[in-house]
């Protein structure tokens, strides 16, 4: 048996109010305190600017905060392992490079809940993955805002975990999945409470008085949904609604009560959904997974936006994990001149190829899998179907680069 599989997540979520990303964003990922221990980022963001003519340009090149990020984790060796966008809600998974190869399934989803969901403005966006053989799940919501619409974004997250349904034989839904993290501008409010009531609670460090009435953890008791759905305390002052630029509460004329309305939950499945087959399918992969949350808090130095980004470390644990490459890539020689180059790529037996399957070539601290310097196709003749030992040459290969096979 394959050892026990540990896994440091690090969630950021942040409604960023339509504004331009902050030149340093070291601190929201902890790459200033970190100890280089984490293996994936996962970062959810509401309101990215979606005006017209911006996402023209941002559909042709990359937005701004995409890039931002791609730039600040690329050269500590993380790539972007896939990213949605609906409207302005964005959702990117990173992982260290050498995660790449197992992890399977990638699919995203989008949902639109706005003007009765017709209009992406609000609603969610998800990516799935099978990392090392545990099926994850990540859910990027942005809910209806405004204090008398608790209902509403509970029936909203419903119509959305309804809605959102993935290919493949197990883990079709968004709560099938192993684990699943949601997060986002969920936008519960803290109910009953008077303003004064709730500043002085926040200027005196009195949290707990408001986490009762904050609406997500009253809805916790009585909806069925949110069964299983964990989070960790509310630590931190609400993240909502600031002054931007500054560190002051609303003291616009909307005067908004101040609340927790970024979040980030989890929930563990608890039973193996039906028809879940034995270990080594996706479907029969389960649990014994164990999330630990490492911290879970605000960032009150960004002040772009009129909601500050939350974010929290996770340790994954699993009793196992599925390490067995695919596909294993030789490289004849030692590259150390620019020349043509052979490579040499091995398939597991119950690899099953795709004419679509390729082989990219790419340079050290490279940030997209669109990020090649060049690739060639993965093909094979007929005659060779049932060799498992296949051979491409490269052209003009030179210094510091690293080969990646990619199955559409
Ligand atoms: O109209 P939709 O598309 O739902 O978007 C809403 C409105 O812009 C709200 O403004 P208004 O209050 O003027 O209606 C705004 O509330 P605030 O201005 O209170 O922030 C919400 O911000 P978020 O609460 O950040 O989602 C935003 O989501």
């Amino acid at each position: 048996m394959s050892p026990p599989f540990s896994n440091r997540l690090h969630i950021v979520t942040w409604n960023v109010g339509s504004a331009t990303p902050p030149d340093d964003i070291t601190s929201l990922l902890g790459l200033n305190v970190g100890d280089g221990n984490t293996d994936m980022y996962i970062i959810g963001l509401q309101e990215v600017n979606s005006m017209i003519n911006k996402r023209l340009k941002d559909a042709l090149f990359t937005d701004q905060w995409s890039e931002v990020c791609m730039e600040r984790l690329s050269p500590f060796g993380y790539v972007l392992v896939t990213s949605q966008r609906m409207q302005g809600v964005l959702l990117l998974v990173f992982a260290k490079y050498f995660h790449l190869p197992f992890l399977r399934g990638v699919q995203t989803e989008t949902t639109r809940t706005g003007l009765g969901g017709y209009w992406g403005n609000k609603g969610g966006v998800s990516a799935r993955m099978s990392v090392y053989g545990h099926t994850i799940c990540f859910l990027n919501c942005h809910l209806p805002a405004h204090m008398e619409n608790s209902d509403q974004r509970m029936e909203d997250f419903e119509s959305i975990l309804q809605q959102q349904q993935f290919e493949g034989q197990a883990a079709t839904g968004v709560l099938d999945h192993d684990v699943v993290f949601w997060f986002g501008d969920l936008n519960f409010r803290i109910d009953d409470l008077e303003m004064q009531v709730v500043k002085s609670a926040i200027d005196n460090n009195k949290f707990s008085i408001l986490w009762e009435k904050d609406q997500l953890n009253m809805a916790k008791d009585s909806e069925t949904v949110l069964e299983g759905f964990q989070e960790g305390p509310l630590k931190f002052p609400p993240t909502y609604k600031f002054d931007v630029g500054t560190n002051t509460y609303d003291t616009s004329g909307k005067k908004r009560k101040p609340a927790w309305t970024d979040r980030i939950l989890w929930r563990l499945r608890a039973t193996a959904p039906a028809g879940a087959g034995k270990r080594g399918s996706i479907s029969g992969l389960t649990s014994g997974a164990k999330v630990t949350q490492h911290n879970y808090r605000s960032h009150m130095e960004f002040t772009v936006s009129d909601h500050k980004p939350v974010s929290s470390i996770f340790t994954l644990q699993f009793p196992y994990k599925v390490d067995l490459p695919l596909v294993t890539i030789i490289v004849e020689d030692e590259w150390n001149s620019v020349a043509d180059a052979t490579v040499i790529f091995k398939l597991a037996p119950n690899y099953s190829r795709s004419s679509w399957d390729w082989i990219g070539l790419f340079k050290v601290g490279f940030k997209h899998y669109k990020d090649y310097v060049g690739y060639v196709w993965a093909k094979q003749e007929e005659s060779d179907f049932l060799r498992q030992e296949h051979q491409v040459i490269w052209m003009h290969v030179g210094f510091n680069t690293r080969i990646i096979f990619f199955h559409i």
